[in-house]
């Protein structure tokens, strides 16, 4: 899959979840550009998703609420973010997530890269919450 990438701190988590991006044979798309700050990446993370540039897209920040929040703001993006496999497989399934955030200070990397794995392992949201989701995806200028 393509995946866009931004984190607006470099450490041994970023960097795990790059390498297992990679490993896993997944093309990354890395929007990181010096100067831009957590909500411009949240932002080109979910513009490369909504775009077409990428399939799905991970952003990662301090925290992790940031840059989903960033994200969210995209129309057409649904950033979740997670913190351990159940909740990351969740949002996929049930929520139709296409952007999965994460705390680059509070998961260490094998638990950054289990998540991220749950996240990518789910091929599509659960027919069940189509409504659901057809809600989610509803918003008020749109309604
Ligand atoms: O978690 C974050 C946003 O939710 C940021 O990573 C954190 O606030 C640090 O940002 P900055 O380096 O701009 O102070």
């Amino acid at each position: 899959m393509r995946i866009a990438f931004a984190a607006d701190d470099e450490n041994e988590t970023t960097r795990a979840v790059v390498e297992h991006l990679v490993s896993g044979g997944h093309e990354v798309l890395d929007v990181r550009a010096e100067g831009v700050p957590w909500p411009g990446l949240g932002e080109r993370v979910g513009r490369a998703v909504v775009d077409g540039a990428a399939d799905l897209g991970v952003v990662m920040c301090w925290t992790g609420t940031g840059t989903a929040i960033a994200a969210n703001k995209v129309p057409g993006v649904l950033a979740a973010v997670a913190w351990d496999p159940w909740i990351a497989r969740g949002a996929r399934l049930w929520n139709d997530a296409n952007v999965l955030a994460m705390s680059l200070k509070r998961l260490a990397p094998d638990v950054a890269v289990e998540v991220l794995q749950a996240f990518l392992d789910v091929p599509a949201p659960d027919p069940d919450e189509a409504e659901n989701i057809a809600l989610l995806r509803r918003s008020v200028t749109n309604p």
